[in-house]
């Protein structure tokens, strides 16, 4: 039996869900298929959950912060209003019910199970089979990518859902990546008294970002108590007696009650029926054009087209899909201005091109920096004003191609600086506007006097 519908969606996470709720709101007959939890990584594993435990340990290290500024604290870290807050407010016990009535109250179709394509403009679930009139979005998402290092599938270690689910903070926590999964999460534990130590196999942590940064944020870390290794590899994995040990190339063996690997997340397009519509089901990502298009009819939003993985991008990328969907046309994704946010404290804004990436593309580069504790504001804020401001600049365009905010507020910092890339404002324009007295923002100002050619 087939079914004819207007639009079919597999995978109903930030990116899924927001093409299938705006298409079900015109008045399509939009089908939304999805394996798990309408809402996806975002609101049940990721962003959300997360970001309440980092508030929780940015509020300890603020209450630490007290002497020789505001008098005295003390503070008694418990876990148990965290895990409490995560479960009831986040993630209503990881229950979709609020989610599903949100599409379907919209006028929306869910159809809960595993969607694959079955030729073009076909998505079979469970034998079920809807022909798509009017198209097909690929929406779903990634999942952990776990290294092969030896003895790691024998183990029981932790993904980041199992991190957000934990009930307890561990006594101790080997950390296997220091992007922004194993950071954040790493800091917010130290901050709860778990003994943690990230291993990160490249030389810099968060290395996908300037090199500024993650020395800063390495500072900061270590100076909370954690243990780093950089340009460090394991070679094996041991699990026994309720402990982890990690052993690296060099012989050293690292122990803790848990271990989360948190080594980046691929998608999984092998068992999407790629095939049938002539797309490589071995391809890492889903390639796809302007328009988002994958191939005719079929589009491709958010983690799983390998633009970036995080939630702005899959809902911006869902807007220009639906844009397309509707026939309203408009234009191309244009990623020159993307911005990230690392949230550890401090917090590392980015966006647009890192100074590498800027002389990789050979432009003429000119960078500028300038340090957030030697502002104003800065010296005003003392404890915890650590903090940098990197600014990359295409020299004979003479506008900024890349930024970089790392402090309090960092990723607040960050949003004038995109408008910038975005909009291409000419520096010197940036140069002779004010900027506010005493702000962190200020430290931009800084940076842009100090942009020079290297
Ligand atoms: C710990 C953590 C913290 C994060 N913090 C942030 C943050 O602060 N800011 C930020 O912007 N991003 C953050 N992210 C990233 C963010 O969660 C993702 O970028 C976002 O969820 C991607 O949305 P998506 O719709 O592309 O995919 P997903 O959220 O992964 O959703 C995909 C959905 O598709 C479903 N699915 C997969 N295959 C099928 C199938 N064949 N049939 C039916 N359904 C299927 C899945 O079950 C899932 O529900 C974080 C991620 C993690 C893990
Ligand atoms: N604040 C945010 O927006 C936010 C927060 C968390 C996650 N995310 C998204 O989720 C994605 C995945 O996060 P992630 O932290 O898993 O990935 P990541 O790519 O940010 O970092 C993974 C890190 O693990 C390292 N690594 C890889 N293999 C290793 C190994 N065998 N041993 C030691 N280190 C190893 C990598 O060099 C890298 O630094 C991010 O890229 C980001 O897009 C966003």
């Amino acid at each position: 039996m087939t079914e004819q519908v207007d639009v079919v969606v597999i995978g109903m996470g930030p990116g899924g869900e927001h093409v299938a709720g705006e298409l079900a709101g015109t008045g399509l007959d939009v089908v939304g298929v999805e394996a798990e939890l309408v809402g996806g990584e975002c609101p049940y594993w990721g962003c959300v959950p997360s970001k309440m435990m980092i508030r929780a340990g940015n509020l300890l290290a603020e209450a630490r912060r007290v002497p020789g500024i505001a008098g005295s604290a003390s503070v008694s870290p418990d876990w148990a209003p965290v895990a409490a807050r995560v479960r009831d407010e986040a993630t209503d016990d990881w229950d979709d019910r609020v989610a599903a009535d949100r599409f379907t109250g919209k006028g929306g179709r869910l159809v809960r199970g595993r969607g694959r394509l079955a030729g073009p403009g076909r998505v079979e679930v469970d034998g079920q089979v809807f022909a798509a009139r009017r198209g097909i979005v690929i929406a779903t998402g990634t999942r952990p990518q776990i290294p092969p290092v030896p003895g790691l599938d024998e183990v029981p270690y932790w993904t980041n859902r199992d991190a957000i689910a934990a009930k307890e903070n561990p006594r101790s926590l080997l950390v296997l990546g220091g992007g922004s999964i194993g950071l954040e999460l790493a800091q917010v534990h130290a901050r709860f008294g778990t003994r943690v130590t990230v291993v990160e196999a490249l030389d810099g942590l968060i290395p996908m970002e300037e090199p500024e940064a993650g020395a800063l944020v390495a500072e900061v870390l270590r100076a909370e108590g954690l243990t780093l290794r950089t340009g460090a590899r394991a070679s094996r994995v041991r699990h026994g007696g309720d402990a982890f040990t990690l052993v690296l190339e060099d012989g050293e063996e690292l122990t803790g009650d848990r271990l989360l690997v948190a080594t980046g997340r691929r998608a999984d397009l092998s068992t999407l029926g790629l095939d049938t519509v002539g797309l490589d089901p071995t391809a890492r990502w889903l390639r796809t054009d302007g328009q988002l298009l994958a191939a005719p009819g079929l589009w491709g939003v958010g983690d799983v087209t390998g633009h970036g993985a995080f939630t702005h991008v899959a809902m911006y990328e869902a807007d220009i899909a639906i844009r397309a969907i509707l026939g309203e046309g408009g234009p191309d994704a244009d990623y020159r201005a993307l911005p990230r946010v690392t949230f550890t404290d401090p917090e590392v804004g980015a966006v647009g091109l890192t100074e590498k990436q800027a002389r990789e593309k050979g432009l003429t580069v000119r960078t500028g920096l300038s340090q957030v504790p030697s502002s104003t504001r800065g010296w005003i804020h003392k404890a915890g004003n650590e903090g940098l401001v990197k600014l990359v600049e295409d020299a004979d365009q003479g506008v900024l191609v890349g930024a970089t905010t790392a402090g309090p507020t960092g990723g607040e910092v960050m949003y004038g600086l995109a408008v910038a890339i975005q909009a291409r404002v000419p520096v010197e324009e940036l140069r002779h506007m004010i900027y506010a007295y005493p702000t962190f923002h200020r430290g931009v100002e800084d940076a842009l006097r100090d942009l020079r050619r290297d």
